[in-house]
């Protein structure tokens, strides 16, 4: 992987209203839009700030991985996502849908049409006492969808996936994979614009997981579906065309996949690391590249024709350690 980090001006840096010539709205042409979102939960007298302004754009047809510690604020943006909870401040739009300002009909109607889910747990995704094709079956009966159609779907949709020859077991006769995989055709049900996955792998061995990231691709390159997957899993940059990195409930970084072509035809994978520049003009440098060269507290930047360089604070270290000596 190439390991140049190349900020990218984020959409944001876009001009705002009023601000240059032939000016647009921040993401209009993304399917996902969340712009400096904010979640901030109240527990007793104490404030938790789990989004601090939160930028992400997702583009129709993208598969994006979100990835982050624990306690990053991946949970917290997926519940705001899926319409599940409500952010504090600042904008959350997916596929049009104004994510803070629905009535219950439309958060209804958007859960049940617009978007559909596959949780970490196995059990959350299926009901036990029904058939794979059932499961599938009940999201577009819900839907008004008519009996013969809900059928064929549901058929088609496990046949896609890999699960035709199980369509009539019990999820407890499936595989913990196989469970996923009919989840991802239950969420596919509605011919949903947009697919969100919460360790969608979690409970899996790397192999099974990979089968199940199969089927996430298949439901993205086959129906179209954008995909947003959140894990805790950095090494899920190999599934997905673009990670984003989330830290302390902000994007601090991406990995873009591309193939590329050399002159004898030969393709190859090639990742870019790329830090979010913020509206602000903010960007988190990666912590290997402020140990190797001693960055801390300020440094020096120098604008040059094509890039930015930036230094250490020489200064500063030759004031540490004059401070050093004389301690000695
Ligand atoms: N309902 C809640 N009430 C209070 N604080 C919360 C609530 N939900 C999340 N938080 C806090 O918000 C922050 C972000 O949590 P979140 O669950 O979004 O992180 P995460 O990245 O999904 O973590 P994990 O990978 O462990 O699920 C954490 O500090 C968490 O303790």
């Amino acid at each position: 992987m190439t390991q140049t980090v190349t900020s990218v001006a984020s959409p944001l840096a876009a001009p705002g209203p009023g601000q240059g010539a032939g000016h647009h709205e921040y993401g209009a042409d993304a399917l996902i839009v969340c712009d400096n979102l904010v979640r901030i939960y109240q527990v007793e007298q104490i404030e938790v700030q789990a989004l601090q302004g939160l930028d992400l754009l997702i583009h129709p047809g993208e598969m994006v991985a979100i990835v982050g510690a624990s306690g990053s604020g991946k949970s917290t943006l997926l519940n705001i996502l899926s319409g599940l909870d409500v952010p504090t401040a600042g904008r959350a739009r997916v596929a049009g849908w104004d994510l803070l300002h629905m009535t219950t009909a439309d958060r209804l109607a958007y859960r049940r049409e617009v978007v559909g889910f596959i949780w970490q747990q196995t059990a959350r995704n299926l009901l036990p006492y029904l058939t794979a094709v059932e499961n599938v079956v009940l999201p577009m009966a819900f839907a008004g969808t008519r009996a013969r159609a809900r059928r064929r779907r549901a058929t088609e949709l496990l046949e896609m996936l890999g699960m035709g020859d199980k369509a009539h077991r019990r999820p407890g006769e499936l595989s913990g994979g196989e469970q996923q995989r009919v989840a991802v055709a239950v969420a596919l049900a509605n011919r949903p614009q947009v697919l969100f996955a919460d360790e969608p792998t979690g409970e899996l061995d790397s192999a099974t997981g990979d089968e199940v990231f199969a089927a996430l691709r298949a439901a993205n390159t086959q129906l179209g579906a954008t995909v947003v997957v959140v894990t805790h899993d950095e090494g899920v940059h190999t599934q997905v065309q673009r990670t984003v990195a989330i830290r302390d409930g902000r994007t601090s970084s991406e990995v873009v996949r591309r193939t590329e072509v050399d002159e004898f035809g030969a393709s190859s994978v090639v990742a870019e690391e790329y830090a979010v520049l913020d509206r602000a003009g903010r960007l988190q440098l990666p912590k290997d590249y402020r140990s190797a060269l001693g960055l801390r507290d300020r440094v020096r930047l120098e604008l040059e024709q094509d890039h930015v360089g930036v230094w250490p604070d020489a200064g500063r270290s030759r004031r540490g350690r004059g401070d050093e000596e004389g301690a000695s």
